[in-house]
């Protein structure tokens, strides 16, 4: 039973974490959050500690790093009302204590692993195991509020209770082949960054109370910066909380085909009666309908019947509804009634973090030099961004050879004719760094602690770490042999500020973009 409840919590929390470098005995995991960094290190390190040595038959340090990388789902609050819960409920440091005295269950110990080879797969097989270990249930003993936490963090079924959307079908669920529902699209896999934050929280609110909030609900963006992604999300979310809704989600080429067709075979009714009886209804590529006047018409007195019973519309385009040609005023004023949302270029961090999620939804231990290579090249599409890491990793797995930036150089040696690109290295990054803020390069490196020089030196050490693949206390040695925790404090720090300080999120954005050009 309770393994059941401590699922969850392995699955949001432990899960949102990867492997960054194991070095000696120390194993560096990074967080997307710095709450969940410091959530792990104040609860969960003996427990990881032993899973580790169980798998490894090797003591190792941790060292968490925040990566700060948004997550759908994984909010502060609800870890808090898990520790609240787990407080009341028992003693974490009697069951943490309790771990460390027993040996690790058999099923763990057998595992196999040799020292120094635990890769990003096997880290999470180790970690999930976790859950298993009955002392470590008990020191997670949030198990009901971690069922009913995690799937209240959206607020949908309250809405739901309050505003019940009907569906207007069949009882019977449709199947998600049905809806045309890619299951990978799903808020989950989504990275959220400043291009498509408002896209996303605007799709988070209309999969939560569908027809109550955005109706219609029209994202536009360039090409594969993530309309379709968030449009099936939003589909999938609202689905799962109540699998009775109908929703289709159809492109609008295959729209018109659809009904021309249905014309062809003299039973344009049908046509009508499947889109008219929909309960949300998802339209990607508006685009396509300029021109067609009367799959245009067609389109007009399905979306009036729907919005009139009160249903979900959601539309795709390239361009805002101004900008597409031919569309008629009748249709393009019916998409200015909701919310019109845009989807930007991803940053380079956006694409960083896109790149190093889908590494990890592959179990892959990507280089951070292979990902900031790709990330800084490709800058307006992320399905190429996505397709230069697959080539990476196929050519990898097809010449049995492991991802470093050569291989990823020749892998990616058409898409990117230039070669290799320029070598990004601490000094290179310092020299930038000093130059910037008008301080002595050895400044950077002495003992000085003043604001003027200890500020440049912290987002130094930053952005090595960042850009780099220099070890921590590598790190800690070149800027005048300090501590790695001292880096990894710099590091939280510095990744904290940018995101309330827009001026220092604006010069780390310029040295970086000093740095690779
Ligand atoms: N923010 C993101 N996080 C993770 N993956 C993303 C993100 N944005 C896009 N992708 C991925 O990039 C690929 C292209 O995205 P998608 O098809 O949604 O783009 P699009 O804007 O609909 O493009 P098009 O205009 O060509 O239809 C998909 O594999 C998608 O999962």
């Amino acid at each position: 039973m309770k393994k059941a409840f401590i699922k969850p919590l392995f699955e949001t929390w432990i899960k949102s974490t990867m492997p960054l470098s194991i070095k000696g005995n120390i194993i560096e995991i990074g967080t997307p959050k710095q709450f969940v960094k410091e959530w792990l290190e104040s609860r969960y390190v003996p427990v990881i500690k032993a899973a580790l040595k169980a798998a490894a038959n090797k003591d190792f340090d941790i060292i968490f790093i925040n990566m700060d990388i948004d997550m759908e789902g994984v909010e502060e609050t609800s870890l808090l009302a898990i520790e609240k819960q787990a407080a009341t409920e028992a003693s974490p440091a009697t069951n943490v204590e309790k771990l460390d005295a027993e040996p690790a269950p058999p099923e763990i110990a057998d595992k196999n692993i040799p020292n120094d080879a635990i890769n990003n797969a096997d880290y999470l097989k180790i970690l999930d195991d976790i859950g298993d270990i009955p002392e470590a249930a008990a020191s997670l003993s949030a198990d009901t509020a971690a069922a009913e936490i995690i799937p209240q963090t959206n607020n949908f079924r309250e809405k739901q209770e309050k505003h019940p959307v009907q569906p207007i079908t069949t009882p019977a669920p449709a199947a998600p082949e049905e809806c045309n529902l890619n299951p990978k699209y799903v808020f989950s896999t989504f990275v959220i960054g400043n291009s498509n934050r408002l896209a996303h929280a605007a799709s988070l609110a209309v999969s939560e109370a569908p027809a109550q909030v955005y109706n219609p609900f029209f994202i536009y963006g360039g090409v594969g910066l993530g309309k379709t992604h968030l449009m099936h999300a939003i589909g999938h979310r609202i689905r799962e909380n109540n699998p009775n809704i109908k929703v289709v989600y159809i492109s609008s080429e295959k729209f018109t085909n659809e009904l021309i067709n249905s014309i062809i075979s003299g039973n344009p009714e049908s046509f009508r009666q499947r889109y008219r009886s929909i309960d949300v209804l998802l339209v990607d590529d508006i685009q396509f309908l300029s021109k067609k006047e009367h799959t245009q018409e067609e389109f007009f007195h399905t979306f009036n019947t729907l919005h009139d019973a009160n249903k979900q519309i959601i539309i795709s385009s390239d361009r805002p509804p101004r900008e597409i040609q031919t569309l008629e005023d009748r249709l393009r004023s019916r998409f200015e009634w909701g919310l019109i949302t845009d989807i930007q270029p991803p940053d380079l961090e956006t694409r960083i973090a896109v790149l190093r999620k889908k590494a990890m939804m592959e179990n892959l231990n990507v280089p951070n030099e292979v990902i900031v290579y790709i990330a800084s090249r490709i800058e307006n599409n992320i399905r190429e961004l996505e397709g230069a890491l697959i080539r990476v990793i196929a050519y990898a797995s097809l010449n049995n050879q492991p991802i470093d930036i050569d291989l990823a150089t020749e892998a990616l040696k058409d898409i990117f004719p230039n070669g290799r690109p320029k070598q990004i290295t601490t000094d290179l990054i310092q020299e930038i760094v000093a130059g910037h803020f008008k301080i002595k390069l050895e400044d950077l490196s002495a003992k000085k602690r003043t604001r003027n020089v200890a500020f440049p030196r912290q987002i130094a050490m930053y952005l090595c770490r960042e850009l780099t693949e220099t070890s921590l206390p590598k790190i800690g040695e070149i800027f005048g042999g300090r501590d790695h925790t001292t880096v990894i404090h710099a590091h939280d720090k510095i990744s904290k500020e940018r995101n309330s300080d827009a001026k220092l999120n604006n010069t780390i954005k310029e040295l970086i973009k000093r740095i690779e050009s």
